[in-house]
């Protein structure tokens, strides 16, 4: 199930016009807090739809009864553009667990990339709540190899996944790959360049946030 926040109207849509904006992205700080920012959106609509328990509560005056989380979510993100994101999570999912998986395209001398994951840092994920997050969803490619790895670890009863603009093609490869995940996207593009790049998109999402990095 695939879900565009920028189809109601919401703040999202400006946050992620504000992402595109050449005149505004610069501002590596506002970037990342507007990723942050979007994530923080998603986390509050998936609390909506996560098991919860009711617990007693004493206040000064008396007793009240509350519905609180019946179990915290892991929540894993791709290195390292996906770390803005991550935050945007740990804000409102403060006691979560975490995975961290390092995922980047290696490129080749003809033009084509392969994605390479050479770390990764979980808990045992058989049975619990997963969610992935990743500003960009381009080809889709980091993020099914990332579940297929994250799965080595234990089989997630329930996949969440939040990427702040995706694209069409991407978007069918990973609900055929991962069929169960539900998908949150800031908005949803139409155009891949040649080279994995959305258009009209944002640019290299990674290096707006933390600056550009060598190839290799
Ligand atoms: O859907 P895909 O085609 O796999 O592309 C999306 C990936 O590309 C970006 O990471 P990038 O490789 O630029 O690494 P970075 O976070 O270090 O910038 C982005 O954060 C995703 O992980
Ligand atoms: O458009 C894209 C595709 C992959 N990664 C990015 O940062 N941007
Ligand atoms: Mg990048």
């Amino acid at each position: 199930m695939i879900i565009n926040l920028s189809q109601n109207h919401s703040l999202v849509s400006n946050w992620v016009r504000e992402l595109r904006d050449v005149d505004i992205q610069h501002d590596r700080m506002r970037f990342r807090r507007n990723l942050e920012r979007i994530a923080e959106v998603i986390a509050y609509e998936i609390s909506k739809e996560l098991p919860y328990m009711q617990v007693e509560t004493q206040t000064p005056l008396g007793i009240s009864n509350s519905l609180v989380l019946k179990e915290q979510p892991v929540l894993a993100t791709i290195l390292r553009a996906g770390l803005a994101m991550h935050q945007g999570f740990l804000n409102y999912f403060d006691k979560a667990d975490n995975a961290f998986i390092s995922a980047y395209r290696k490129h080749h001398k003809d033009g084509t990339f392969d994605i390479e994951i050479e770390y990764m840092s979980t808990p045992d994920l058989e049975d619990r709540i997963v969610i992935i997050s990743d500003p960009m969803l381009a080809t889709g490619a980091s993020l099914v190899k990332t579940v297929r790895f994250l799965k080595e670890e234990g089989k997630p009863r329930i996949i969440h996944i939040a990427a702040a603009i995706a694209c069409t093609e991407g978007l069918e490869y990973v609900s055929r790959e991962i069929p169960e995940a539900k998908i949150w996207c800031g908005d949803i593009d139409e155009e891949l360049t040649a080279k994995g790049y959305i258009v009209p998109g944002l640019g290299d999402a990674g290096d707006l946030a933390y600056g550009s990095k060598t190839q290799y």
